[in-house]
């Protein structure tokens, strides 16, 4: 039938019998005749409805996509009505009061964004509502990696190239499609990626999603200048998607305790190779890697280097709370031969190649895990304002908007402080952030880490049951509660980020006895 027919609602009462059941959501009519079968919640539900107005039911147990999903289901509207619920296109900001940061709330101002980052936002969202979410959801479920589709897509707009942070590597480039100029391209613009990229609220996905090249291509940048030939062979197949690059130093013996790595590299008699040897544990991404950015142990100390894949390597994925998306994995070498020219920095002193990029690492965990909070605060509005409990809405209950409040301030004030950090990063050269931002950074991360916990176990206590299927309505609530817990763990547990702080703030603690 024809989506355009108008009918009136003794009409839709009418047309009901054994053969036939439609009834009416948000004065649109939907025709389920032949969805009864499949329909998840089962035929008897449906058949309940027939012939009347099933919003507030419907509203009550759906997530609004699924309309979106099945709208070749719509017969017809009813006449002189309207539908007053809104359908997001890709792109819009969330009406949900909120549900966005302030400075994209619409009468709040900020000193901190320009048009330029305002620019970027807007593009960053319809990429990250019309490409990453779709495949996001899909893969999160099937397990699958990210597709070389999406990959390629990602290096055409210059969304890779971009999630490095700001640098001479997207100086000219085309960054989606005029957003912004290479040069402009700042730490807020950084902000608006990392913020922008997580709304797909898929976190085993989101790492798998090139996560590893976030971490590992920046070694490659930053400390191969020595072998120029490498650096660009390596950058080009990294930044067009043609190859793929990971970060490994944590290992099963020593964690995140680089000082106590086991896997050796010892160089050959002629001096002109390593042969590495050992294990590597937790990488990001390991499973579908070209290259390795490996922490070893030389005869003096910590060293980086540059392993490709190929004999002696063997990748294995693991298995973790979130989805094998992610491509966490277990690496082993055996006696592999590397070129001695694949020395990331200085020999013995890789120590400086791994802390160099944790600053920003840590920071960019602080965007995502900020903006996933708020995505979680924006679903138990959305469901507060929707679901009707003993014959109220649960919004209506005083011990549910004590909640939110929680959820709300907790969004607002992390909010708040990453951007007077990243006010402070945009402002200080590379050595003044290392002197004096470490322990900020360290602290913002173990705070937000901390308030995701909180908002986590508030969101199930909102949204019940629903929260702990990985269907339906709680869907978001579920992956969060499931995977809070890796941005605590990841680039500095809660303790060791809390103790640098401090330990940091006490460098600047004057002498004198006060
Ligand atoms: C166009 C109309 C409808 C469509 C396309 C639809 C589709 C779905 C889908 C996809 C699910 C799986 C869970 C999810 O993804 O949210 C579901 C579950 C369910 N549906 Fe529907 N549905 C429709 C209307 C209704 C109506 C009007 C009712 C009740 C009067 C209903 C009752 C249920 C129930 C009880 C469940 C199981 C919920 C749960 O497990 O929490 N559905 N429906």
């Amino acid at each position: 039938m024809a989506a355009q027919k108008t009918f009136t609602r003794e009409e839709v009462k009418k047309l009901n019998n054994e053969d036939n059941v439609l009834f009416i959501v948000d004065a649109k009519v939907y025709d389920v005749s032949d969805f009864l079968d499949a329909h998840p919640g089962g035929e008897a539900v449906l058949r309940q409805v027939a012939g009347k107005d099933a919003t507030v039911d419907f509203y009550n147990l759906h997530r609004h996509e699924v309309l979106t999903k099945y709208a070749d289901l719509v017969v017809g509207t009813i006449e002189g009505e309207k539908p007053s619920i809104i359908t997001p296109q890709p792109g819009d900001l969330s009406p949900v009061p909120y549900a966005e940061p302030l400075w994209l709330t619409p009468a709040f101002k900020s000193p901190f964004y320009s048009e330029s980052h305002r620019k970027l936002q807007k593009a960053m969202r319809v990429f990250t509502d019309k490409y990453i979410t779709p495949e996001a959801q899909e893969k999160e479920k099937s397990g699958e990696w990210v597709s070389q589709e999406l990959v390629e897509r990602m290096s055409k707009a210059g969304v890779l190239q971009m999630r490095m942070g700001p640098g001479k590597h997207l100086h000219g480039l085309n960054l989606l499609d005029g957003a912004v100029e290479g040069k402009e391209f700042d730490y807020f613009h950084d902000l608006v990626m990392s913020q922008e990229g997580v709304r797909a609220a898929a976190r085993g996905f989101q790492d798998g999603n090139m996560a590893g090249m976030v971490i590992g291509l920046t070694c490659i940048l930053n400390f191969c200048g020595k072998n120029p030939e490498l650096q660009k062979r390596v950058t080009e197949e990294c930044f067009s998607g043609k190859k793929k690059i990971c970060l490994a130093i944590t290992e099963a013996f020593a964690g995140s305790d680089v000082a106590n790595l086991r896997t050796t590299a010892v160089k050959t008699p002629d001096g002109k190779h390593y042969i590495v040897n050992g294990t590597k544990k937790w990488i990001t991404n390991g499973v579908f890697s070209d290259y390795f950015v490996t922490g070893v142990k030389t005869d003096k100390g910590l060293s980086v280097l540059l392993i490709e894949r190929g004999e002696g390597v063997e990748t294995k994925a693991i298995k973790t709370s979130y989805s094998p998306a992610a491509g966490t994995t277990f690496i082993t070498f055996d006696n592999v031969k590397v070129p001695v020219e694949n020395l990331l920095g200085e020999e013995n002193k890789g120590i400086y190649v791994i802390l160099s990029n944790f600053n920003h690492e840590r920071w960019t965990m602080a965007c995502a895990t900020i903006r996933s909070m708020r995505l979680v605060t924006e679903e138990c509005l959305k469901w507060a304002h929707q679901r009707i409990v003993f014959r109220k809405r649960l919004i209506d209950q005083p011990v549910i908007r004590q909640k939110l409040a929680k959820m709300i301030a907790l969004c607002e004030s992390h909010q708040a402080w990453l951007e007077t950090v990243t006010y402070q990063m945009n402002n200080m050269p590379y050595a003044q952030q290392a002197k004096y931002l470490g322990g900020p950074i360290a602290l913002l991360k173990m705070s937000a880490t901390r308030a995701a916990h909180e908002i986590a176990d508030e969101s199930v206590q909102i949204f019940g049951g629903r929260a702990l299927t990985q269907s339906g309505m709680g869907s978001v609530i579920e992956n969060f509660n499931r995977t809070y817990k890796f941005d605590a763990i990841l680039g500095g547990a809660e303790e060791v980020l809390g103790d640098l702080g401090v330990r940091q703030a006490m460098k600047f603690m004057p002498k004198a006895v006060l």
